[in-house]
């Protein structure tokens, strides 16, 4: 397993094919709007001009942060571990929507900082939590580089067994500390716009979270262009998790529906790994995290949905695949011009 192995290309040529495909198709030039847009992205990153994105695969990968201890979250660390057994009971968010979307679904213990077990539970602890980056580095480079083997292994594992796109979730409390310690970072934007409230910590708790943030970007001073040395100083073993887990879904051409905040912060850091996942990405939706917008504009993309939603785990992309299913089904159901002997617009070539 090589987490550097080489992205493949966006096919264009299938995507130019689909694209006047689409126009032929029993509607007026350019009425599906972004689903059509959406059709010729997948198009591109399956190869295919018949894409297909049945089944969707959800891995959750859940771990603890040591910077918890500052008090950053508005609920306390043991949630991590709880939410886990939540997850193989089927009750969290995301098993309720994976099961509405006929997603495979998995959870990977990848350093939840207590002993867990649990039928279905996927056990590849590195450590139990990182440090408090705010004392120390979170965790070694090779424990970072562990976590991340981690979410390749656990993709392809997924896509071996048939998935046709990929969404990432985690579960980790006080990972929007961490997440925002390396948005602040890569952005090199004032801590001001990217710190956000996560659970809902009350106002007077947030200045204490951005001079956590602060500290933790002076004291440790990770190099902006090294995702393993970021992830070590002031990361997370989950959003190294995730990272690993869309480089795998890019190096077999299996699209990305992008989460929320933690998930694109993740997604950077797989672009500092190689620039091209990117194109394998198509980001579900706009969480409401102050800060997820500088991330989203950083990836260039446009969300689908922006719903008000803030809850991670992979929720937001989730909800959003159906629009995939919707774009799939479009080229590959709807009748042309020509099969269904309807007139063409006066001048079909414009
Ligand atoms: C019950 C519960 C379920 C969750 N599911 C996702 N998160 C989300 O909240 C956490 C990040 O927010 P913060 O940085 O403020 O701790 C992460 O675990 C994230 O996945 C949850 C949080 C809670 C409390
Ligand atoms: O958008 C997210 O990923 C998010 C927002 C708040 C808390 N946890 C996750």
């Amino acid at each position: 397993m090589n987490v550097l192995q080489e992205i493949p290309a966006l096919n264009k040529e299938i995507g130019d094919q689909v694209r006047s495909y689409i126009n032929q198709l029993t509607k007026p030039v350019g009425s599906l709007g972004r689903l059509e847009e959406i059709a010729i992205e997948l198009a591109e990153m399956t190869a295919s001009p018949f894409p297909s994105v049945t089944p969707p695969g959800v891995i959750v990968f859940a771990a603890d942060h040591g910077v918890a201890k500052e008090g950053v979250s508005a609920y306390p660390q043991e949630v991590t571990a709880q939410m886990v057994l939540n997850f193989l009971n089927g009750g969290a968010a995301i098993n309720v929507f994976s099961r509405q979307i006929g997603a495979k679904f998995t959870v990977v213990d990848v350093g939840v900082a207590t002993d867990l077990k649990g039928e279905g539970l996927i056990s590849k602890k590195v450590r139990y939590g990182t440090e408090n980056f705010c004392e120390k580095d979170a965790m070694s480079i090779e424990e970072a580089k562990q976590a991340v083997a981690i979410g390749y292994e656990q993709a392809e594992a997924m896509i071996t067994g048939g998935i046709k796109c990929l969404i990432v979730g985690e579960m980790g409390i006080a990972n929007t500390t961490a997440s925002s310690t390396i948005l602040a970072l890569l952005s090199g934007k004032e801590i001001e716009s990217l710190v956000g409230k996560g659970t809902g910590i009350p106002d007077e708790k947030l200045a204490h979270k951005r001079d956590v943030i602060q500290r933790a970007l002076s004291a440790r001073n990770p190099d902006v262009n090294d995702p393993l040395d970021i992830l070590s100083k002031v990361g997370g073993l989950e959003i190294a998790a995730m990272a690993g887990a869309m480089l795998a879904g890019a190096s077999h051409r299996i699209p990305i529906l992008v989460d929320g905040f933690i998930c694109s912060v993740a997604a950077l850091i797989a672009k500092l790994f190689n620039p091209r996942v990117v194109d394998y990405m198509i980001l579900g939706h706009r969480s409401k995290e102050s800060g997820h917008q500088v991330a989203i504009d950083m990836l260039g993309k446009q969300p689908l949905l922006d719903l008000g939603m803030r809850l991670g785990e992979g929720s937001g992309a989730a909800v959003a695949f159906p629009l995939l299913q919707f774009a799939t089904k479009m080229l590959s159901e709807m009748a042309t011009f020509s099969s269904a002997q309807i007139s063409n617009r006066h001048d079909p070539s414009l």
